[in-house]
């Protein structure tokens, strides 16, 4: 799968967010390493900090089918901004912990307009596991 088509796929997925409070829709598709195809979008909630984003989403999905840290070779995601989505905090850690270092994330739009980057270079000196690991001694 090519990435204009994986563009076509988070389009698609963009289709099924459930948004009746922001009417702001974002959509995800994670191609997998074996091909699959695990769609993203945001469901959101009337208790407002319950929302959950199409790239979150996206990863929860393709783990509750089997994948695991890794197992992944791109990401697009898509909004109805003017210039490409940029995500959001949360899920730019958990793009990077689940994606791995080097995941191409393709972001864009309606209009065609494109940014690609990596889950690393979208979360400079990010906390990770390892960081679990580095309290002083006692
Ligand atoms: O990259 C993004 C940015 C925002 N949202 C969602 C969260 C919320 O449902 C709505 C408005 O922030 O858009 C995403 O799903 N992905
Ligand atoms: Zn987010």
């Amino acid at each position: 799968m090519n990435t204009e088509q994986l563009i076509e796929e988070a389009k698609a997925a963009r289709l099924k967010a459930y948004t009746p409070y922001s009417n702001f829709k974002v959509g995800a598709a994670l191609l997998a390493r074996d091909g699959r195809v695990f769609h993203g979008c945001n469901v959101e909630n009337a208790a407002y900090g319950l929302c959950n984003c199409a790239e979150r989403t996206a990863f929860f999905s393709a783990f509750a089918q089997g994948c695991g840290p890794g197992d992944f070779d791109k990401l697009v995601v898509v909004g109805e901004t003017d210039g490409p989505i940029a995500p959001c905090g949360a899920c730019r850690q958990v793009i990077l912990e689940l994606g791995g270092n080097e995941l191409p994330v393709i972001l864009t739009n309606l209009k065609g307009d494109v940014f690609e980057t990596t889950a690393a270079a979208q979360l400079p000196n990010a906390f990770g596991g390892q960081d679990l690991k580095r309290k002083p001694a006692p």
